[in-house]
């Protein structure tokens, strides 16, 4: 069994209209558990390929090509049931902005070109790191490599897996859920095997965060709270800033 939780979104995928209470419960609290955990969850059925379909690329050259990204977004509201929010809606209020001015959500397309015979000593692909922004929608290619770190601190494979989204915590989040939710350290390594080196790995990184004017303090307040904490309150597009600071 995989180290990183599969969870079945089928009955509350975002093309289900009227998704039961129970059932919205079951997916939050799994994804909750997952994001507490393990800092990363594969989503599987999110959204039927016929829906995807209903959306695909027009003249404008926008639209589904394969893998329908820009119809996924933090809009269910499954995280706030899962984590008992106050306002379950909370976390789509602070992302009203995605694709809008105020909003640096980004998509980014990775490419990791084949390899030469001789690598650099201790070469990998892409180092240890974790996202900076409230959440990660990553789609992997079958190349594998991918790696997120476990609680005693080993790596494990994040091996792909057909059909799913593999979605992971940042920085940012954890600040904001005072470390409720885990912003986990991932890495893509070199694969073993010459004949995977011999080809590109291409990934697709949707890093969500929330609207440059949210306050990360204490505003989340949950159904049970009993404690007071606060985080260290900064902005939304903190995040942002600090992507700048990673690239550099
Ligand atoms: O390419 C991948 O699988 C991971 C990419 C990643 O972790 C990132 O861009 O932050
Ligand atoms: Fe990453």
């Amino acid at each position: 069994m995989s180290y990183i939780p599969v969870v079945d979104f089928k009955s509350c995928g975002l093309f289900v209209d009227d998704v039961l209470g129970k059932d919205l419960e079951q997916a939050g609290h799994l994804l909750s558990n997952a994001f507490s955990e393990v800092g990363f969850v594969y989503i599987t059925n999110s959204a039927p390929i016929e829906e995807k379909k209903r959306y695909s690329r027009l003249e404008n050259n926008f639209g589904y090509v394969g893998l329908e990204t820009e119809k996924i977004n933090p809009a269910r509201p499954a995280l706030g049931v899962g984590m008992e929010l106050k306002d379950q809606h909370f976390f789509e209020k602070c992302h009203s902005l995605i694709h809008k001015p105020g909003n640096s959500t980004t998509l980014r397309t990775l490419f990791y070109p084949t390899l030469p015979s001789i690598l650099k000593p201790n070469q990998i692909r892409l180092g240890e790191h974790s996202d900076y922004g409230s959440i990660t929608l990553l789609f992997q290619d079958n190349v594998g490599g991918l790696q997120v770190q476990n609680l005693q601190g080993e790596y494990v494979n994040a091996t792909p897996i057909d059909d799913t989204v593999l979605i992971n915590i940042g920085d940012l989040f954890e600040l904001w859920t005072q470390s409720k939710l885990k912003s986990t350290k991932h890495r893509v390594l070199i694969p073993e095997d010459e004949l995977r080196r011999g080809i590109p790995r291409r990934s697709l990184a949707y890093f969500v965060h929330p609207d440059d004017e949210v306050l990360i303090d204490s505003q989340i307040e949950y159904k049970h709270s009993t404690s007071n904490e606060k985080s260290e309150a900064v902005k939304g597009c903190t995040s942002c800033h600090a992507c700048y600071g990673w690239l550099l």
